[in-house]
């Protein structure tokens, strides 16, 4: 198996990767720079793309969600990790900070007291190349479990704002016609996107009623921008059960009377991280 993820290796993606890996009897590790080239991945390249999804504090990581709007993808798995973040410098004194787009919201507070410039990176392990590269002074949020044998003038540990921090990652393929059953004793998530193509008055509340009608328990409910015109809005939703339970199945088809329906697909839910 084929797994693509974001790099350079040293990423929270890549331990997610591996923790997915370990479910499966053999799988071989992709690197790509940006998480858009990690979904693009598949299905040439790669079997699986494991990607983050949500982060405790920043929330929904909006180009995973935007691509599913844009192709037929599958959530084949998902699983929760503990996130922290030193910062390390080459200086005392920075004057510019690395930091990963998802990372920097996670660690305000700190970045807040340098008043230097942050220069936005794809990937915490791109923070890290880039401060090593660096011949000015400068600083990098890194991830706890990458300072191991590297060596810094200054580090700030455990940087983020909530002790408690962790990222949701997913396991994705490309869609396929059909879907697994569910298992007996699993507890199983379901994702879908309701698609805003007949605006109407009420279209977010009526859906919400008839979720509630059917005891549907939404876990996640999140509108991103069509991009067409201010007021239109997609909605990303995750729901306790599987696509095939009688409730999912019911509430769906009423949803689709109205508006198009993408479900991304049911997978066990994750267990809490440690
Ligand atoms: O750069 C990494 O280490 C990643 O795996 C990406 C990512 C993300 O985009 O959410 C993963 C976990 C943290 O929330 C910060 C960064």
């Amino acid at each position: 198996m084929r797994i693509a993820t974001l790099g350079p290796a040293g990423t929270f993606s890549e331990l997610a990767a591996c923790e997915f890996g370990r479910q499966l009897n053999d799988y071989t590790l992709a690197f790509y720079p940006a998480l858009a080239r990690v979904l693009k991945a598949l299905p040439q390249d790669a079997d699986l793309a494991v990607v983050p999804i949500e982060n405790i504090v920043e929330g929904v990581v909006s180009p995973v969600i935007d691509t599913f709007v844009k192709r037929p993808l599958e959530i084949v798995g998902e699983l929760s990790i503990p996130v922290r973040f030193s910062l390390v410098a080459n200086h005392a004194q920075p004057e510019k900070i690395y930091a990963q787009f998802v990372a920097q919201g996670q660690c305000s507070d700190c970045l807040g007291r340098y008043n230097v410039p942050i220069m936005n990176t794809a990937s915490n392990s791109e923070a890290l190349q880039l401060l090593q590269q660096s011949r000015e002074p400068a600083a990098a949020v890194v991830p706890e479990h990458c300072l191991g044998e590297h060596h810094f003038a200054h580090v700030e540990h455990d940087i983020t704002d909530y002790a408690h921090n962790e990222t949701r990652f997913v396991a994705v393929r490309e869609a396929r016609d059909e879907h697994e059953a569910p298992k007996t004793g699993v507890n199983y998530k379901t994702s879908l996107l309701i698609i805003d193509d007949t605006d109407h008055p009420g279209l977010l509340v009526e859906h919400l009623q008839v979720f509630a009608a059917y005891r549907v328990n939404l876990t996640s409910l999140v509108s991103r921008p069509t991009g067409q015109k201010f007021g239109q809005y997609h909605f990303y939703i995750e729901c306790e059960g599987h696509r095939d339970d009688t409730a999912i199945r019911a509430a769906l088809t009423l949803i689709q009377l109205r508006n198009k329906v993408m479900v991304l697909g049911s997978y066990p839910t994750a267990a809490p991280s440690e």
